[in-house]
């Protein structure tokens, strides 16, 4: 039995359709996480699993049983969000105990879940401060350690890093996969970094329009993608699409004939600059990135289409250079171009 299951759910706020048509089954103690464009549904969606939105259509199950008209206290449910949601009035403690005392756990149990929260959270120094007392990275841990308390089947987690700086989302994000690893519940994660999705996720959901493009591991996804689309979101920098006939006689050379028609995916990090006779394509270097380790390399085509490529950075070539590019073959991807 899944402990989530989505069957072609939808959403539509009045006329606009938001969700349409989304199936998915997450597995007990999987950790996946919903990505997509600015306004493709990821939050929508999770607030429809969460019981904040009402679904328009489908069936939502949670460990089995049809969720779709169950109040959100009753689904089994904690959601963790961007703003934290705390009661600015009430002490950590309370604020992580809030939803047993209303729920008239007795105090002794309401304490000892605390304690045990705050232990995992290393919350315990902090538990009678208030809200405005802690930095923003203690709140946050403050809004898991709530959710933690609520014991829930399933962890909803809307953006949870995302008004934190740079260092504090590197180390949230740690504790956040030692907690799955710890607790093993299922979680449900939505997020805009790339980089959160790869590291946290064991499947990633990829949506768009509020349909799903693709389900698969962060592997799977960065060396599978299922169409341009997918291909183009994951990874980063994103991926060079070319025309299958701008290097269709150069790959046919080196042994993997591409259709035409076809577009041909090129991420920056596989390109290499090469000698002339083993290259695929050429182009002048418009401008380097330079970032310590790597650089990032914008080279203009033939045609006028720039193509990234990634190289080191301590052997960086000068702007006006003409560049030979290359590619092992077997990691170039043969995509579809999409319907107009
Ligand atoms: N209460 C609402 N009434 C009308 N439209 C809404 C409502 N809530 C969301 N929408 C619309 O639904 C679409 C999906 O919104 P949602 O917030 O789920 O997207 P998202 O993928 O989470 O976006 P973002 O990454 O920008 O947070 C958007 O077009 C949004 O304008």
């Amino acid at each position: 039995m899944s402990s989530l299951t989505l069957r072609n759910l939808t959403k539509s706020f009045g006329k606009t359709d938001v969700i349409r048509g989304v199936s998915l089954d997450v597995e007990e103690g999987e950790f996946v996480v919903f990505v997509g464009p600015s306004g493709c549904g990821k939050s929508t969606l999770l607030r429809m699993i969460a019981g904040l939105e009402d679904v328009s259509g489908g069936d939502l199950m949670i460990g089995g049983q049809r969720m779709n008209d169950v109040q959100a206290a009753r689904r089994g449910v904690a959601m963790v969000f961007q703003s934290y949601a705390l009661y600015p009035h009430l002490t950590v403690r309370q604020n992580m105990g809030f939803g047993l005392k209303v729920r008239k756990v007795p105090a002794a149990d309401i304490a000892r879940q605390v304690g045990e929260a705050a232990d995992v959270l290393k919350l315990g120094a902090l538990l009678d401060r208030y809200p405005r007392e802690l930095s923003g990275g203690q709140r946050q841990r403050v809004a898991i350690g709530r959710a933690i308390v609520a014991s829930p089947q399933v962890f909803l987690f809307d953006e949870p890093l995302s008004n934190l700086d740079a260092e504090l989302r590197v180390h949230m994000r740690a504790e956040i996969a030692a907690l799955h690893r710890r607790l093993g519940n299922t979680m449900v994660y939505v997020t805009h970094d790339q980089i959160e999705a790869m590291t946290l996720a064991d499947r990633i959901v990829v949506l768009r329009d509020g349909r799903i493009e693709q389900v698969g591991t962060p592997r799977e996804l960065y060396e599978r993608p299922a169409n341009a689309f997918v291909a183009q979101f994951i990874g980063s920098p994103k991926m060079n699409l070319v025309a299958a006939e701008a290097v269709a006689d150069r790959m046919a050379a080196l042994g993997r004939p591409v259709p035409e028609g076809a577009l041909i995916g090129l991420r920056p990090e596989h390109l290499q600059i090469v000698a002339p006779d083993q290259a695929i394509l050429s182009g002048q270097l418009l401008t380097s990135e330079y970032t310590g380790a790597d650089s990032l390399l914008h080279v203009e085509l033939p045609g006028g289409d720039v193509l990234l490529l990634v190289h080191p950075g301590a052997d960086t070539p000068e702007p006006g250079a003409q560049l030979s590019i290359g590619i092992d073959p077997a990691l170039a991807h043969v995509l579809e171009r999409p319907a107009a």
